[in-house]
């Protein structure tokens, strides 16, 4: 027991460690821990030292870790450059991936996403309208694979663009759930086995690359098209500080892993929208009403600006996303011994650190009845609002310190018990992005339907921890009731 590194969470195996018991409830298993040992302890997740340090402090030592100290590309990049491919986000060096989030941030604008919320509309009606699941007046409908199909849509759609989403829009479903196939914590651990998921991912690759890569081609050929505003024209047209021209083979593989950010994040935050509408019918009405009051009652075309009038519904996955936020582990390896702060603890470089934002956004200390899903503690003087809301910290975007790390200005988050963007360097490029998919999506379903539990109970189903993205057990079934 060495009283310069944190406390070792007791295990009986070796290699196996608390692999387990922390695989099968995260939360759970931090929660338990923090109670035992505090803030920072270590457990052996397959066979590696894994040191957590949850809290505001802890956030901060991970998160805002400097970049001699934490490494993120060695602990992803065998997860992510089999599905992404070579040379992009953490199969390059850090400065690298930072100017490639710098590109892919500028197609991310306010003015790009004033013309996705119409596409996000229609995409959302027209699936309700076809898909047999929502035929007739009411029914049960296992929400989670609706979600995924509406995410996939919107996502490639958005940020891919209406040429690429056509293109493979027939064969987009089986080559993207190849490449999906590889996208699993499993292969964090077993990436280098040749095992059959993992060919067929790397002919989804293969095939998808190329089909971006054909579309660039004719592009250049045909000239005109420069005038496209899409992420695919704005990587064509970035230049590195090196004065090197991105090449097509990166921004293929760019495109891809913008294209499983978005779905999988938005999928599974959809899909726990909807779950915890199902369990507050009251709050389903509330939203409606809220359209009724602030657009009129009859309800015209959801536009962007119209998104900012809708509090509740913005609300709704900021409250969703402290209860679910897809991430539930940030990894970091360590690179050169790091001391705690106000401790003995020096964490040797043979360890991996692991943030877990979520429990600190799920800690009575900043928010009241934490396990309550309550969109509307996130308004002013609301009785269950979080302090941070109250004295308008969170609010006050230009109170928190920000830094650019070549990519534009972040806030370091380092007071935040609330980070399911995470912060720093890190940092999440798609968070407008995602909150205009995501209230865009929530609320043309609330125009739509009424929801309860199919029991009519408020319960709230499980959490299946064994994905990349913590996302609810399955099915999750919900009864539906289409309104007018
Ligand atoms: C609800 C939606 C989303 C959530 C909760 C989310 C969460 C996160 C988190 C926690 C990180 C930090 C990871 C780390 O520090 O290791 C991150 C990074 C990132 N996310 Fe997201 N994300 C979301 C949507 C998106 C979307 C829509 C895109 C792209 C359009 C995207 C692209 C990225 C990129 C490029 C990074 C940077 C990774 C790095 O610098 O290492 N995310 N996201
Ligand atoms: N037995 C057992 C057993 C053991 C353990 C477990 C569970 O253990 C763990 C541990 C850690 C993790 C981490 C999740 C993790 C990290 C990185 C990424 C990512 F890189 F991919 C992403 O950040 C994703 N992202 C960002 N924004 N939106 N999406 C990203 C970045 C840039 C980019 F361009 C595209 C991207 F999409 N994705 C997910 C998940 C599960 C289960 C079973």
């Amino acid at each position: 027991k060495n009283p310069n590194e944190p406390p070792m969470v007791f295990h009986w195996f070796p290699i196996i460690g608390s692999t387990i018991t922390y695989g099968m409830d995260p939360p759970k298993f931090f929660d338990e821990n923090r109670k035992k040992h505090g803030d920072c302890f270590t457990f052996i997740l397959l066979g590696k030292k894994t040191t957590v340090y949850v809290g505001p402090e802890g956030n901060n030592f991970i998160l805002n870790g400097k970049i001699r100290d934490v490494n993120a590309e060695e602990i992803y990049t065998v997860l992510t450059t089999p599905v992404f491919g070579k040379d992009v986000v953490y199969d390059c060096p850090n400065a690298k991936l930072m100017e490639q989030k710098k590109f892919m941030k500028i197609a991310l604008t306010t003015e790009a996403f004033r013309s996705y919320v119409p596409i996000i509309s229609d995409e959302v009606t027209s699936y309700l309208k076809r898909t047999p699941d929502f035929k007739g007046q009411s029914g049960v409908v296992n929400i989670c694979p609706k979600m995924a199909q509406i995410t996939i849509f919107t996502a490639s759609h958005a940020l891919q663009g209406k040429e690429i989403r056509d293109q493979f829009d027939e064969k987009l479903a089986d080559l993207y759930h190849d490449l999906d196939m590889g996208f699993s914590p499993i292969n964090f651990m077993l990436h280098w086995a040749p095992l059959p998921w993992n060919n067929r991912r790397d002919h989804a690759q293969r095939t998808v690359a190329k089909i971006y890569m054909d579309t660039m081609q004719r592009r250049r050929a045909r000239g005109e098209d420069s005038q496209a505003k899409d992420m695919m024209q704005h990587l064509m047209n970035s230049t590195y500080k090196n004065g090197a021209k991105v090449p097509d083979h990166e921004i293929a593989h760019m495109m891809i892993a913008l294209l499983m950010a978005g779905q999988h994040s938005s999928s599974s935050t959809s899909s726990w929208i909807m779950v915890r509408l199902a369990s507050r019918p009251d709050v389903m009405e509330a939203l409606y009403q809220e359209q009724i009051d602030n657009l009129g009652k009859d309800l015209p075309p959801l536009k962007y600006e119209d998104l900012a009038k809708l509090p509740l519904n913005q609300a709704i996955v900021k409250e969703t996303l402290r209860l679910h936020a897809p991430i539930h582990s940030i990894m970091r390896a360590v690179k050169s011994p790091m001391p705690v702060p106000s401790t003995k603890y020096v964490i040797p470089t043979d360890h991996v650190l692991l943030a877990a934002p979520g429990v600190s956004a799920t800690d009575s200390q900043y928010f009241p009845q934490p396990d309550k899903w309550e969109p509307a503690r996130w308004q002013k003087d609301h009785p269950l609002a979080p302090s941070i809301v109250r004295n308008e910290e969170i609010n006050e975007e230009e109170e928190e310190e920000k830094i650019d790390y070549g990519y534009g200005l972040v806030s370091k988050g380092s007071a935040s018990p609330y980070l399911p963007f995470g912060a720093g360097r890190h940092r999440c490029i798609g968070e407008h992005f995602a909150n205009v998919q995501l209230q865009t999506i929530t609320a043309e379903i609330v125009r739509a339907f009424k929801f309860r539990n199919v029991d009519g109970s408020d319960k709230v189903i499980g959490t299946d921890y064994a994905s990349l993205f913590s996302r609810p057990l399955e099915p999750a079934n919900i009864y539906w009731e289409r309104r007018n």
